[in-house]
């Protein structure tokens, strides 16, 4: 891993930067992917096999600070849900109850090692050259989270302009309500789904504090 951990092309000297040397521009992209009760979102996900994975697939979560904790904790690849969730256990509703409960984003955990582990944020990832950003962000969702994201459900949502101390970072911000597959960390990394009231319990990474009132906005239908 870069020792920034950038990794990304350096822009021409002096594009940006007020031509005092250059800077080193990374291209992310990240999404809010939004499990919204009333849209149909992503492929049913079929019945535990075993009574052991039902009992697993059935454990509620008690609060996002008991989620943070456990991911912070070194759980693993875990994926976190909201107490009261059927999400999964419906075998064939398409994983939304439809039971009144709020819509929810998705939020991964950076792993230890990396730049700003602990802190939370948007799945997402580095723009490859040659690729475009929805081309990079329905990658990056397949062997982040596993899941299959087509392009024309990515709906630009917001964007932000970071200053890191080591790197710039420019990060468009998608919406999606619409997937295949059941989003689960692929890297070791944790991730939950927190409705509006608890996102606030997750500490994101300094860049992404600024894309919340937009995620806010989206979450509430906006
Ligand atoms: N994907 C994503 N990256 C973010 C967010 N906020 C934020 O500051 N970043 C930063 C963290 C990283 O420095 C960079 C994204 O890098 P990445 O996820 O492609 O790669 P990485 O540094 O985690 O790992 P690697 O590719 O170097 O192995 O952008 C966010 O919401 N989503």
């Amino acid at each position: 891993m870069d020792p920034d951990n950038s990794g990304a092309a350096t822009a021409a000297p002096g594009a940006g930067g007020g031509g005092s040397g250059g800077v080193k521009l990374v291209l992310v992209v990240g999404v809010a992917l939004l499990d919204d009760p009333a849209v149909p979102n992503h492929q049913p996900t079929p019945k535990p096999a075993t009574a052991e994975a039902a009992a697993s697939a059935a454990a509620p979560l008690a609060s996002p600070a008991a989620g943070a904790a456990a991911a912070a904790s070194g759980a693993g690849a875990t994926t976190t849900r909201a107490s009261g969730d059927s999400y999964g256990g419906d075998g064939g509703s398409g994983g939304c109850s439809g039971s009144g409960r709020p819509v929810r984003v998705l939020l991964a955990q950076r792993p230890p090692g990396k730049a700003n582990a602990g802190l939370w944020e948007f799945p997402g990832g580095k723009v490859d050259a040659g690729e475009t950003p929805e081309a990079a962000l329905v990658r990056e969702l397949s062997e982040e989270l596993g899941i299959a994201v087509q392009p024309h459900d990515l709906q630009p949502l917001s964007f932000v302009s970071h200053a890191y101390p080591t790197f710039h970072l420019l990060m468009p911000l998608y919406a999606c309500r619409r997937w295949s597959g059941e989003p689960a960390g692929q890297e070791g990394q944790a991730v939950v789904w927190a409705s509006a009231e608890q996102l606030g319990a997750y500490p994101l990474t300094p860049a992404d504090v600024p894309l919340v009132p937009a995620v806010l906005a989206a979450m509430r239908g906006a």
